[in-house]
């Protein structure tokens, strides 16, 4: 595979590609019990359905050049592939809604896995029948899920509200079948009340209460929220709302918010909330606390077992110094009147800067040591060694203005507030480890607006504690550090149950204003997407350049004193907006589970390449700003080219963009950065500007030309012995996964033939050995050896990756072998589009028509609820029991060409019972995440590399891994190799 060779065709398969095949074996024996057989329902929708797919469709041949040669025979066949027919699908659907309730069913954009917890008894639609998008009455909905509480400090006020889900209530066929065979998956939790939706953070000045009830009564979040029923219903509720509120303000302004707004703030305990926010995002968000350390940021993985007891240092206007031994188990043992408030009252007076942020970012050019006498300017230059201090250390703040006959005038403004910033961050980072040393506490998290996510603050800070502690104790800072008390409050309403969630049940988003500097961002809107797009194009007008990317500073300090310079210098900081930067939109999706299978999710990792290595970063950066363009015509042609799709394209395009320059200059910005997170984030911004599927035409072309072929590829397999058709099998899944439109590769070689022509140059080149290759070590556990017969494995999920010849012409064929086997397989899709990924939303159309041409296909997708057997007679009840084991469609949950197993839809989790053979495909899936995971069963990593610059980075770690493959032998419980 490493030397280009010419084929008949004229073209090469460049050196780039080189194929994957590994397989894994377990670490634990998995219990084994019988199948579940699905009842079918409904089959006669789905026959008459199916009639008039195919009759309309005969008018619709199947167009584009990659239909060749003996291709066109099936092409009348084909049952999908135009608008019109999803049209009709969409219809049918519709009319399933519950109740007479027209359901939003159709749209699977939507990260499914996540349950709505509506009521939808007795809902009638409000309104003109023919109206796109009436208003939906639901009476029985219990409207309490309170949307908003705030915490008003002496200098901001914060807001965490809730928005719910646009739900998706869809109940097709595919997902009751699933639901029949596995049952409803709710992990260990107990039940609860929250809904699906999402957490916003915003803040605002205490100044400027005003603003900030204007923000709540646009968005009538004191009601619930634009989205409420009530609010959509046009009712007004009674007066008597209650808010949960904490801190001062909820006592000196409660008068003000029952005037204006008409509710009545309902006091929270300051310390209670701040406790309980702390808490919550200690055990619920992933990569909440973090480390830093001259200006390297370092997330800490928290056990939720071994939290309690820490100490909590809110660093507001003043400063709270907690003892946290449990949830809500506290005791405030210390505090100071030096904090936050300090430092801007002060800052303002010796400065005349107009904000906090202002006065922060004018330290970034100060030196302290203009102003600050150092051990240095007494020792005549020298460290004090003897006592460990080194000449730059600070002797005493603001000292030098006494020796000197200078005015105020004559200092700078940057010195005056550099020196003021080390002197209150020192101050409160020696007397938090006072207090850690006094109750034996090790962690100390850091909290409160004052950090603001600023870098020699943070360093400041861990620096006094390491140096006090002589490394014993360790300073550590929250994400989301401002919003302790507002989470608290906000989770103060018991009815919320937002307690009992956990990481895997939190995905964060964010959204297109997160990377910009400066401006008002108050909080993303409630999905109005011109509101998002104007915000886009007024950054455009005003000429604001994205943020350009600044190379990292590079660490340094100055031995034991303290650093001489602020090491994580910038020359941008962010301005008011700062801290709420750093953090994005929480969403809730109670759904979510940890992927049951995983050998040890603790110390599972998905991604296989670290972007905090710069080269990496810099190199994807560059990979994906290059593809954009390309991405953004795909996405507007699949939107019909419209001038609104322009314009969406367009604003995609600028958010996207500067999402990666905010991630190249400070790549931790949002949390631990791997790649499946750039890949994934790039899915989103596609999404937040309502992109459905940029690839939907491409994903129906290649199903189509590719659906046209399989038979005879069957035929082919058909007449092989069983050694040779595995190998073929096997070759074509590796062949079929170069069909993929996000590797630049790939769509390189896509302008030089037909989608089979490629097909078939791939599959001729696929010879042993690849890359890496267990082929002999699985084909042993499939067939045996000599005499020896294996048994089947029971059931596999077979994680599947593109549309067109991928999924048809590789990974349906392997699935049919599985099933001739008498396995169970159930094919895993993505929940939503990415790239030209197959979704578990299209699959059972593929698998409808892929199982005209092919008995085995057929039954079991009948077995599997996929199909219904014409020949069932749906009135006289009776469900046929079938012989063949089940073919089933899963989603994952995901959005994303990766997959991150900590996080999976329940249906995936219900369905990974009786598991013993995973079957990984792709690069996304089985290279990018995952190459390194670690399965309670069986696994196969199958991949085309197709990406050279991957295949070599794969190069240097193949040989720490081949200690992972060994054959599967007899026993599943045999040992791994140490
Ligand atoms: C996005 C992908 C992981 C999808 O690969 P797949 O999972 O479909 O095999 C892959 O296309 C990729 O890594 N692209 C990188 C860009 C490039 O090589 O051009
Ligand atoms: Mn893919």
């Amino acid at each position: 595979m490493d030397t280009p060779e010419t084929i008949s065709h004229g073209f090469k398969l460049p050196c780039v590609f080189h194929p994957i095949f590994i397989s894994i074996s377990p670490t634990l024996v998995f219990t084994v019990v019988g199948p579940v057989r699905s009842s079918l329902t409904n089959p006669k929708t789905e026959i008459s359905d199916c009639h008039s797919i195919r009759a309309r469709n005969s008018q619709h041949s199947a167009g584009g050049g990659l239909m060749a040669d003996n291709q066109t025979n099936n092409k009348n066949d084909i049952r999908r592939g135009t608008g019109d027919l999803q049209e009709d699908k969409k219809d049918k659907e519709e009319g399933e809604g519950e109740k007479g309730v027209p359901s939003a069913s159709s749209n699977p954009m939507h990260r499914s896995g996540s349950r709505p917890q509506l009521d939808v008894s007795g809902a009638a639609i409000q309104g003109d029948f023919e109206d796109r998008n009436p208003t939906i009455l639901l009476p029985n909905q219990s409207d309490d899920i309170s949307h908003l509480a705030l915490d008003i400090g002496g200098s901001l006020i914060k807001l965490v509200y809730f928005s719910r889900h646009e739900e998706n209530p869809s109940n097709d066929r595919r997902k009751r079948a699933i639901k029949q065979r596995f049952g409803v998956s709710n992990g260990n939790r107990r039940s609860y009340p929250i809904l699906g939706g999402r957490l916003h953070f915003v803040k605002f000045e205490t100044g400027k209460l005003n603003e900030c009830m204007d923000f709540i009564s646009s968005k009538q979040l004191h009601r619930g929220g634009i989205d409420s029923p009530s609010w959509r219903a046009g009712i007004r509720p009674a007066d008597n709302i209650i808010i949960k509120a904490t801190g001062g303000g909820a006592y000196k302004y409660a008068d003000v918010f029952k005037e204006r707004l008409g509710v009545s703030l309902d006091k929270e305990d300051e310390m209670d909330c701040l406790v309980a926010g702390a808490n919550f995002l200690l055990k619920a968000i992933r990569h909440e606390a973090f480390t830093h350390m001259e200006g390297q940021k370092e997330f800490v993985q928290i056990d939720h077992n071994d939290l309690f007891p820490y100490l909590l240092v809110n660093v507001g206007s003043g400063v709270s110094m907690i003892k946290v031994d449990g949830d809500g188990k506290f005791q405030r043992v210390s505090g100071t009147n030096v904090g936050g408030g300090t430092y801007w009252g002060l800052g303002r007076l010796l400065t005349k800067c107009k904000s906090f942020d202002e006065l922060l970012e004018l330290s970034q050019q100060g030196d302290n040591s203009k102003l600050d006498m150092l051990v240095g300017d007494i020792y005549g230059g020298m460290d004090y060694s003897k006592i460990g201090l080194s000449a730059s250390t600070i002797a005493s703040s603001f000292g030098k203005a006494i020796s000197e006959n200078k005015e105020l005038s004559d200092y700078r403004p940057e010195d005056i507030s550099l020196s003021l910033l080390r002197m209150i961050s020192y101050n409160i980072g020696q007397i938090s480890y006072l207090n850690a040393l006094r109750y034996g506490l090790k962690r100390i998290f850091f909290g409160g607006f004052f950090i603001r996510g600023h870098a020699y603050t943070m360093d400041t800070i861990s620096f006094a504690v390491q140096f006090w502690s002589k490394g014993q104790a360790q300073a550590m800072f929250l994400r989301h550090e401002g919003f302790l008390g507002a989470l608290g409050a906000f989770m103060s309403y018991e009815k919320h149950g937002l307690d009992d969630l956990m990481a895997h049940q939190f995905v964060e988003r964010f959204p297109m204003g997160a990377p910009y500097v400066g401006g008002k961002i108050h909080g993303p809107p409630l999905g109005d997407l011109n509101e998002k797009i104007s915000w886009m194009e007024k950054f455009v007008q005003k000429g604001m350049k994205i943020t350009a990317p600044v190379p990292m500073a590079p660490p340094g300090t100055t031995g034991l004193g303290g650093f001489d310079r602020p090491s994580s210098k910038g020359h941008t900081l962010r301005s008011d907006a700062s801290a709420a930067l750093n953090i994005g939109v929480l969403h809730l999706i109670p759904s979510l589970e940890v992927f049951p299978l995983l050998a040890d999710p603790k110390t599972y990792e998905p991604n296989t390449i670290d972007l905090s290595d710069r080269t990496e970063l810099e190199y994807w950066f560059a990979v994906l700003s290059e593809h954009t363009p390309d991405l953004v015509d795909k996405a507007v042609a699949s939107e019909g080219g419209t001038d609104d799709a322009k314009r969406r394209g367009d604003a995609f395009a600028r958010a996207f963009s500067a999402h990666l320059a905010r991630l190249m200059e400070e790549p931790a910005a949002y949390g631990k950065l791997g790649l499946a997170n750039l890949l994934e984030l790039r899915e989103e911004c596609l999404r937040e500007f309502q992109f459905r599927d940029a690839y939907i035409s491409i994903k129906q072309r290649e199903n189509e030309a590719s659906l046209a072929v399989l038979p005879d590829l069957l035929m082919e397999l058909d007449g092989m012995n069983e050694d040779d058709r595995l190998l073929t099998l096997v070759e074509g899944v590796l062949a079929a996964n170069i069909f993929d439109w996000g590797s630049r590769a790939c769509v390189e070689l896509y302008h030089k033939g037909t989608i089979i022509e490629i097909y078939r140059m791939s599959r001729k080149k696929m010879h042993r050995p690849w890359r890496v290759d267990d082929f002999d070590k699985f084909k042993e556990r499939m067939l045996g050896r000599g005499e020896k017969k294996r048994h089947p494995y029971k059931r596999a999920l077979l994680f599947v990756d593109n549309a067109g010849a991928d999924i048809v012409l590789g990974m349906l064929p392997l699935a049919r072998e599985l099933l001739r086997r008498g396995t169970e397989v159930v094919l895993v899709a993505n929940s939503l589009p990415a790239l030209n990924d197959v979704t578990a939303y299209e699959l059972p159309e593929i698998v409808a028509e892929a199982a005209k041409h092919c008995d085995i296909l057929r039954k079991s997708a009948e077995a599997g609820g996929l199909l219904v057997d014409a020949m069932v007679n749906p009135q006289d009840g009776l469900k046929r029991e079938s012989a063949s084991v089940p073919l089933m469609v899963v989603e994952n949950g995901c959005g994303s060409p990766c997959i991150d197993f900590r996080q999976v839809s329940s249906e995936l989790a219900a369905a990974a019972k009786d598991v013993d053979l995973i079957i990984l495909e792709g690069m996304g899936r089985s290279l990018h995440t995952n190459f390194n995971a670690r399965f309670k069963c069986d696994a196969l990593k199958l991949a085309m590399v197709k990406n050279k610059r991957l295949a070599e980075k794969l190069a240097e770690v193949v040989a720490e891994i081949t200690w992972l493959l060994y054959v599967a032998g007899d026993n599943p419980s045999s040992p791994v190799p140490e």
